[in-house]
Order: C-alpha cells, then structure tokens, then sequence
C-alpha cells in the first residue's frame, strides 16, 4: 500500500518507525564521464559505512545505461527537471556551470526530514554521517576560498582579499563598504528539503540576475542568514592545498572536493598548473583506489536486513549497501 494512500508520507513513515528520513544527495548531467565521480562517491560513502542512502537527481539527458550503473550501485536515481537562470548576458566562470541552477530541485525532495549534498567530483574518505545530526534551522557548509583566477572578476580578487587569511589583506570598508558575508562551496552542504523554501528559491532566482558562480552565489545570497560554516576538513577545495596551507591538516581531511582545473580524478593527465603536486598525485590515487575497488561494488555490500516493518519505508529508506530484499532495488 502507497503511504501517501494512507495519508502518511515517507517521513510521517520515518519518524512512525522512528527512523530518520535523511540521505545523501549529489547531482548528474549530461553522457559524458561525470557518471564516474558518482560511482566514486557511492563506493566511497560505501567504503565508509554511511547508513543513509546516496539519492542521484539526474537530468533527462543522463542515457538509461548511466542510471542503471548507478542502481547497480545502489543509488536511488531521481529524475529532476532542469532549471533555468533568467535570460542573460553572465559570462559564467565556467560556461557549464547554466546547468548547475538545476541542483535547487533537491529542495523539493521532503521526504527527506535532512540531506548532505555532495558534487560528484567530490570524495568522501572519511565517515560524516554525525553532520545529519546538526542542528536544524541552519544551513552548513564550508567556506570557499577567493584566490583562483576563477575569481578574477571579482573586488576581493583584485585586492588580494580572501575570506580564509581576512588578516593578510584588510578589507576596505570605506573604499569598497562592507565586508562580504561569509562565503560557502556549493559543492557541500546539508540542508533541509522544504517545498515553501524549494519556491521561494525558485521565484528569487527569476528575479534575480546571474552571476560568475551561477547556483552557488545565489544559494550564498538567500541563505546567508542562516548560514554556519563548518571545517574545511569537510570539504577540502583543492586550491587550498597551494593557497591556504596553514589552514589545512591533510591528515584529518574527511571530504575532497576535486574541484581545480585538471583535478577531476577519473580524466586527471597530471599536466595542468599544481597538477605534478605530491599532496595531489596522493589525492587522485586515493580516490582511484575506490572508483576500482571491486569489494566495494554494490553487488558485493548485500547485507539482508531484517525488514519485518515498513517494507514501503525500508525500501524508500533503501540504506546504502543495506539492502532489504534485491528484487526491491
Ligand atoms: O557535465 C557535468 C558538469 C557538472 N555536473 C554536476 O555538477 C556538479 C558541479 O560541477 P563541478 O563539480 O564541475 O563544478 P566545480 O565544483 O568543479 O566548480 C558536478 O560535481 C556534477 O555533480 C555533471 O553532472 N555533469
Ligand atoms: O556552479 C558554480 C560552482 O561553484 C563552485 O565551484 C567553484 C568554486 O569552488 C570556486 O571557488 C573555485 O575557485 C572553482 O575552482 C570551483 O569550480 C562549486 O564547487 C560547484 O559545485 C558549483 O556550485
Ligand atoms: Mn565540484
């Protein structure tokens, strides 16, 4: 029987059988090979002993035989719509980063009481299953790091000012006014899906010009309020390995986020600037590790739970490398 039928939603289910209803989340677009980094960051949340599942919002344009790579590797594969900025003339940072607006469709995913979003060319080598367990009312995540010349529009750039070192260069208030409100990665975070939130979201972004960061500077602009940074060791840009040494530890790194140019893992040559780096070599064989560890494939992680309650729930609740019956993936 379909919960809703009972008038009982899936987190009415949760909370019932005292189950928290919270997953993972990351997002997929396009055929090309970033369907490698969520096969990653699903064996990596595996490796790891996450107990909440890795839910995949996929554009149409992700092909049937990505989506059921996936599955194979127990993801829950929902299909989202894209999202489009209002008409614009933005030179983005990065062109691609039009489709990244579509990441705000995991607000609408309330069945969810709680989720960690994650980029898939991110790495999760360390178990953070404890950040569902924050406080509601915030939004977590951490801060980003000025200093790339994927900055270079912008004044903090052009001064040399960066959020991670706000001593080195002072910020000039009488020249340039106040001083930006923190800044996140929207490459991470965890957040609570809310359809009021999902629409207000959506209404702010069609009145609300494009700029160089698409998505992650309008997320940084309506949630900064609320906003908490969390430790890099949470989601280590790589950039701070050559900008910000001091202020990272590599050894109590939980989250790499291969997202500097050339660092993507699974097409890394070694050639583009900071590539040849020890601390990056290290990284990207680790991340390789996983992506090729065959004991982590989802076939070889099924464990029968007893699933005596719920069977509707179980399955939404689909645990990662927790399968219930396999026929029900
Ligand atoms: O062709 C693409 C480009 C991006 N993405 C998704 O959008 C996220 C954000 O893009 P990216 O990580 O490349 O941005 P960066 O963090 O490097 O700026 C990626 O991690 C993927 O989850 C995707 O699926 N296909
Ligand atoms: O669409 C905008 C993207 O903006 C962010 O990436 C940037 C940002 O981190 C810069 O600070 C770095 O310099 C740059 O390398 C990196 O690509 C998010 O990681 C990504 O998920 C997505 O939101
Ligand atoms: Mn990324």
């Amino acid at each position: 029987m379909n919960p809703n039928v009972l008038g009982v939603s899936n987190k009415g289910l949760a909370r019932a059988a005292n189950l928290p209803s919270r997953a993972y989340v990351t997002f997929l677009a396009g055929n090309g090979d970033y369907v490698k980094g969520v096969v990653g960051l699903a064996k990596g949340l595996r490796k790891v002993k996450s107990v909440y599942p890795l839910v995949v919002a996929v554009l149409p344009d992700v092909p049937e035989e990505h989506r059921h790579i996936l599955i194979n590797q127990g993801c829950i594969v929902r299909e989202i719509e894209p999202v489009y900025p209002p008409e614009n003339q933005t030179q983005f940072a990065m062109a691609y980063y039009v489709i990244n607006y579509s990441k705000l469709r995991i607000w609408e995913f309330v069945e969810y009481s709680k989720m960690i979003y994650l980029d898939g060319d991110i790495q999760v080598f360390e178990n953070i299953d404890h950040l569902f367990d924050l406080p509601y009312g915030c939004f977590y995540a951490v801060m980003d790091c000025f200093c790339e010349k994927t900055w270079s529009h912008s004044p903090q750039y052009k001064i040399g000012y960066c959020q991670q070192c706000p001593d080195k260069v002072q910020w000039p208030e009488e020249e340039l006014g106040p001083k930006p409100s923190l800044y996140f990665n929207a490459g991470m975070f965890v957040f609570e899906p809310s359809l009021p939130t999902y629409n207000d979201l959506l209404s702010t972004l069609e009145v609300t010009p494009p700029t160089s960061f698409a998505e992650q500077d309008l997320l940084n602009m309506y949630f900064k309020e609320i906003y908490k940074p969390i430790p890099n060791k949470y989601n280590l840009v790589l950039a701070m390995l050559w900008r910000h040494p001091e202020n990272v530890e590599i050894d109590k790194v939980k989250v790499v986020h291969y997202c500097a140019a050339g660092s993507k893992p699974w097409r890394y040559t070694g050639e583009e600037e900071n590539m040849d780096r020890e601390d990056i070599k290290m990284l990207i064989r680790k991340w390789r590790a996983i992506y090729h560890d065959k004991s982590l494939d989802y076939k070889n992680n099924v464990i029968n739970n007893n699933n005596k309650f719920m069977p509707a729930l179980s399955k939404a609740r689909g645990g990662f490398g927790y399968i219930t019956n396999p026929s029900a993936a």
